[in-house]
């Protein structure tokens, strides 16, 4: 297969959990089918050193940050935990934060979504409410206990298209409905962040990175991975991030050109 065939490769930072007292690097699968939805390749990363981050994103076309029932540790926005019995995932943290501060200085696309979205926020310096449903005036933005994920998933509120952003020109319209599964939220948005979205309580549910315009640098709060083959809204945007992913890989070539050894026929689909 030559370069231009190649499908963008987008990093999807793991989660760290346990099972069975053995520690794992997991990833959703719902979300790896949304990267390849938007005709991406993805490659779930495990904890990388902060050394290797580069390496990582010289062969990446894009990144995509997943949602988790674990919480961004508040000490990264200089707050104690609030609830201890609420899960946290500090290796994940430890790399998704430097990676989104990498990856937006490269100009790398970037599609967060849930976790991903708070996590973005924090990386570039902003903060988080750690309980959204015990601030006074804002809803209870969690999922219905104990559901199946059909309910748990279902489209809950209408969020607010704020006008003239990247989320209005892809979608065109000024509300759409969206599932709702978070305690955390934006408590401030960090300096850079365009507010794409907000929830009828007022709080944020989707921002860009304005650093590049032209770049698809977006980040929402619901969960536009879940069944997102039937959802136009998610199609929208997830063929969006796969066309910027396709137009950097083009780009990256030049500034990061394939080794030679990896141009010969070695490379050739072993089916043809
Ligand atoms: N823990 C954070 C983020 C919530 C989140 O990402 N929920 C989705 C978890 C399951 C899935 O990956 O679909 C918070 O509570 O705000």
């Amino acid at each position: 297969m030559n370069r231009s065939e190649a499908k963008p490769i987008v990093l999807v930072p793991a989660c760290n959990v346990a099972i069975n007292s053995h520690p794992f690097h997991v990833a959703g699968k719902k979300y790896l089918d949304a990267v390849r939805l938007a005709g991406c390749l993805p490659l779930v990363v495990p904890s990388t050193a902060l050394d290797d981050l580069d390496q990582l994103l010289d062969m990446a076309d894009g990144i995509f940050l997943t949602g988790s029932p674990s919480n961004v540790h508040p000490s990264h926005f200089d707050e104690a935990v609030h609830n201890p019995a609420l899960p946290l995932d500090p290796e994940r943290d430890a790399l998704t934060l430097p990676l989104i501060r990498l990856a937006v200085a490269r100009g790398l696309p970037l599609f967060a979504v849930c976790r991903g979205f708070q996590e973005t926020n924090v990386a570039l310096g902003g903060s988080l409410h750690q309980a959204v449903q015990e601030q006074p005036g804002l809803h209870d933005h969690r999922a219905p206990e104990g559901q199946p994920p059909p309910i748990a998933y279902a489209d809950t509120h209408p969020v607010q298209v704020m006008p003239g952003g990247q989320l209005e020109a892809l979608l065109g319209h000024s509300h759409i409905q969206v599932n709702s599964l978070h305690g955390q939220g934006v408590k401030t948005l960090a300096p850079g962040l365009r507010i794409e979205a907000v929830a009828p309580d007022g709080l944020v549910e989707a921002f860009s990175v304005i650093a590049d315009a032209s770049r698809f640098a977006l980040c929402v709060q619901w969960h536009p991975e879940w069944q997102a083959a039937q959802n136009p809204h998610s199609m929208a945007l997830l063929r969006a991030f796969g066309q910027a992913c396709r137009e950097y890989h083009g780009k990256r070539d030049q500034v990061h050109p394939l080794p030679a050894l990896l141009k010969n026929d070695s490379l050739r689909d072993p089916e043809t």
